[in-house]
């Protein structure tokens, strides 16, 4: 990054990208496509929602962590993300936010948004607004049709939505990749290894959108390399030790120590809600019948 100078001019890509799903995708490869065209730095602005939000944005939890969308991002050919405090611009006006921030302080020669992009004070302004002050400041504006999926406009609302009901499937879809986390893995109780099935801990931290509770077929990367496994979401109702929430992996055919690293899981299906039983023999036995699923499971899922 420190490549790039203060005042180089840039391709600016403008959203929230919450998941970075499909559309945000579309969005983003197009102002990196118009910045290599125009030899610009391509560009993300986005903002963090620390003290304040916007009201479209208050409808759930992250999808993905602020770390791993800015690696998303970068993998999509972003050189630099510009992430003030939506708290520090929101109060703008349209002139305001388009002259003061993106054409002052980070230089756009360029911006491509989505069809529905809403800027300044109370999302007053529209792409309307947007192409008359692109003018207004030469500043070439692109604007991305909407990217459909079964005919409706692919939205990170719609991910969480799916998310909450446990499919995977459309949340994946959606996402253009698995949906998935890495948050570092703390100590148990330790009682999943006196039923057969030593797990990962992973906290949600907060603010963070929550799948539905119950079992996924997962994977968990170790090394580099994928294990098929399979993942808890939940409180633990039959052991009651636990009110917050977390995820719990079984990693199929792993035996190591894994507190304090980050591992990554991702979930390919949901196989059940969690449940409470009534004692800890049959939840030995149906977690024995989640982890033969898992495994049929994910050898489909290692195909594709
Ligand atoms: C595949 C799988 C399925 C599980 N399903 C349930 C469930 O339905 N209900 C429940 O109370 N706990 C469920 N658990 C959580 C177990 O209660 C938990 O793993 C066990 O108590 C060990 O906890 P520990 O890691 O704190 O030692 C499940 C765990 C796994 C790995
Ligand atoms: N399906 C889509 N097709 C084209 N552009 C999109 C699509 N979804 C979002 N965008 C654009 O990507 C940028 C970032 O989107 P943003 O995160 O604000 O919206 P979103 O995914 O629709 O989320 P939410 O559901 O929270 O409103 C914006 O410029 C937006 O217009």
């Amino acid at each position: 990054m420190n490549s790039i100078g203060e005042n180089s001019n840039t391709s600016i890509a403008l959203g929230f990208f919450d998941g970075v799903h499909i559309g945000h995708q579309t969005v983003i490869r197009q102002a990196v496509e118009l910045a290599h065209k125009q030899s610009l730095v391509p560009c993300v602005f986005t903002f963090t929602t620390g003290h304040s939000a916007p009201t479209a944005k208050l409808n759930g939890g992250a999808i993905i962590t602020e770390e791993n969308k800015e690696a998303e991002l970068y993998k999509l050919g972003v050189e630099k993300i510009f992430c003030p405090d939506f708290e520090l611009f929101k109060d703008m006006t349209g002139e305001e936010f388009v002259r003061d921030m993106l054409l002052k302080q980070y230089h756009a020669k360029a911006l491509t948004c989505g069809f529905d992009f809403h800027f300044g004070k109370n999302a007053r302004y529209g792409i309307e607004e947007l192409m008359q002050l692109c003018k207004n400041f030469g500043i070439r504006l692109c604007v991305v049709p909407a990217i459909l999926d079964e005919g409706k406009a692919i939205s990170s609302t719609r991910i969480r939505e799916a998310l909450r009901q446990g499919d995977i499937e459309t949340a994946n879809r959606l996402l253009g990749r698995r949906y998935g986390f890495d948050f570092e893995v703390v100590q148990g109780k330790r009682l999943g290894r006196t039923i057969n099935a030593p797990t990962i801990n992973q906290h949600f931290p907060s603010g963070f959108e929550l799948p539905k509770f119950g079992v996924y077929a997962s994977f968990a990367e170790v090394d580099g390399k994928l294990y098929p496994a399979v993942t808890n979401i939940g409180v633990k109702p039959t052991v009651k030790s636990d009110h917050i929430p977390l995820a719990e992996t079984y990693i199929i055919g792993v035996n190591e120590d894994f507190y304090g690293k980050r591992i990554p899981i991702t979930l390919v299906q949901f196989l059940r809600p969690e449940m409470k039983y009534a004692s800890v023999e049959e939840l030995k036995n149906s977690i024995h019948c989640d982890i033969e699923k898992a495994v049929e499971v994910c050898e489909v899922f290692a195909l594709q």
